[in-house]
């Protein structure tokens, strides 16, 4: 044992772990999210030698995250992420986006006879489009528009040039610093990411509604869902990893792993899924209730899924989106949906795409079970892992895939 330890004590670096990690067979070594490893040995790419409490396994490297030393810049990394939002880009890309915007301004004017007299919270109003809206399409008695960007000073001058500053007020702030004059009866809000989650301004937005929203009160959205299906991505597989096979004539497949790894490690944004590229039936397989969820919750999300296979072809991965919903303040008003999937108008968001290391050709019939995990990062807050367990006709725990993404860090 001492000889190993004195091996095993050189250069040993610290790694955090990104999900739980369940060892199969006596070599490997469990852990769970946020668990301090030290890594001894990291030949492999994939599997390297570690220790945690005084055990020694192999783990694999996708689950380990360097812990940055001192975390110099904030865990949020505010600075950055709202100097983005500072800039027109973003709010370009989101105010050009029809179908996002349009939805909302749905929501406003079919509620405008309830909107009159109430007092609307607008977390992360950006350029104040939702909270003109309210002030424009419904006779609120009061609107908060919050936004912690410099972007927040434009708003001010669109909130003047647009007739809107006897009922809105604009506060540049972070809404979980900020006091409000009273609390409201709406909480307004577009604070959803890639696959939902990314950029966990959920956060803020379940902390302003813990602390603002009145008894009874109204979230917009009300809920929210994470949708799967399986599906083929031909081009993607062929332009990432076959055209190694043969570039100019000659044979550079010795780089395919490589770009396994380079292009297949990490989800892919603003993947455009074509209905015919779906393998079967989509699931919700994640549901969140804006009301009632806690922040607690949101460290990591699970569901299961079951799909039978509709049409023969290749399995090159999953596909996942989201749609949000926002009930009606009146009785039996409907429920307005903005469902960003390959069935509905496309959206600034898309579609992400989630590929396996290798294709596997799929039956009509055949039946793909297993599990989504969603666990947010324990040091970048920001970021989350996305965990994929499948396995193809089979209940034989033995023939469970597993692959961790991480979004992004
Ligand atoms: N759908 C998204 N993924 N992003 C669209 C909304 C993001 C807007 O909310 C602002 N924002 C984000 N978090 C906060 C916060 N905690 N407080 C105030 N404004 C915020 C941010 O500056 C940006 O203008």
């Amino acid at each position: 044992m001492l000889e190993n330890e004195s091996v095993e004590s050189r250069e040993a670096e610290e790694f955090i772990g990104l999900a739980d990690f369940v060892a199969e067979g006596g070599e490997q070594l469990s852990f769970s999210v946020g668990d301090k490893l030290l890594v001894h040995d990291k030949s492999s790419e994939v599997w390297w030698w570690a220790e945690f409490q005084g055990h020694f396994g192999y783990v694999p490297s996708s689950y380990l995250n360097q812990t940055p030393e001192d975390l110099e810049e904030d865990a949020w990394q505010d600075d950055e992420y709202f100097e983005n939002y500072g800039t027109l880009r973003l709010h370009l890309e989101m105010l050009a986006d029809k179908a996002r915007t349009e939805t909302y301004r749905q929501v406003i004017l079919s509620n405008s006879a309830t909107l009159r007299g109430r007092i609307i919270l607008d977390v992360g109003c950006g350029t104040g489009v939702l909270s003109l809206f309210c002030a424009t399409l419904s006779q609120p008695a009061a609107v908060y528009a919050v936004e912690a960007s410099s972007m927040a000073e434009h708003t001010q001058q669109l909130v003047q040039q647009n007739g809107g500053e006897e009922i809105i007020t604009v506060f540049q702030e972070r809404v979980e610093n900020l006091t409000l004059p009273a609390k409201v009866d709406v909480l307004l809000s577009e604070w959803m990411g890639n696959c939902l989650l990314f950029e966990f301004m959920l956060e803020s937005v379940l902390l302003a509604r813990d602390r603002w929203l009145k008894k009874g009160g109204m979230m917009w959205p009300s809920s929210a869902c994470l949708t799967v299906v399986p599906c083929q991505a031909f081009s993607d597989y062929r332009k990432k990893v076959e055209f190694w096979d043969n570039t100019y004539g000659l044979n550079f497949s010795y780089l395919k792993s490589l770009a396994q790894k380079e292009f297949l490690s990490k989800p892919k944004f603003s993947h455009h899924l074509l209905p015919e590229d779906c393998l079967s039936s989509p699931a919700d397989v994640i549901t969140l209730d804006l009301l009632t969820i806690q922040v607690s919750d949101i460290e990591r999300l699970r569901g299961e899924f079951r799909f039978t296979v509709e049409k023969s072809g290749m399995f090159h991965g999953f596909t996942a989106w989201f749609s949000a919903y926002f009930l009606s303040l009146e009785e039996h008003g409907q429920t307005i949906q903005l469902n960003t999937g390959p069935h509905s108008e496309l959206t600034h968001w898309k579609q992400t795409l989630f590929m396996l290391d290798a294709p596997v050709s799929i039956e009509k019939g055949d039946v793909i079970t297993g599990s989504l995990c969603l666990q947010r990062n324990p040091v970048w807050r920001r970021h989350l892992s996305i965990i994929f367990s499948w396995n193809i006709n089979s209940t034989d725990a033995s023939k469970i895939h597993t692959k961790c993404f991480p979004m992004w860090r």
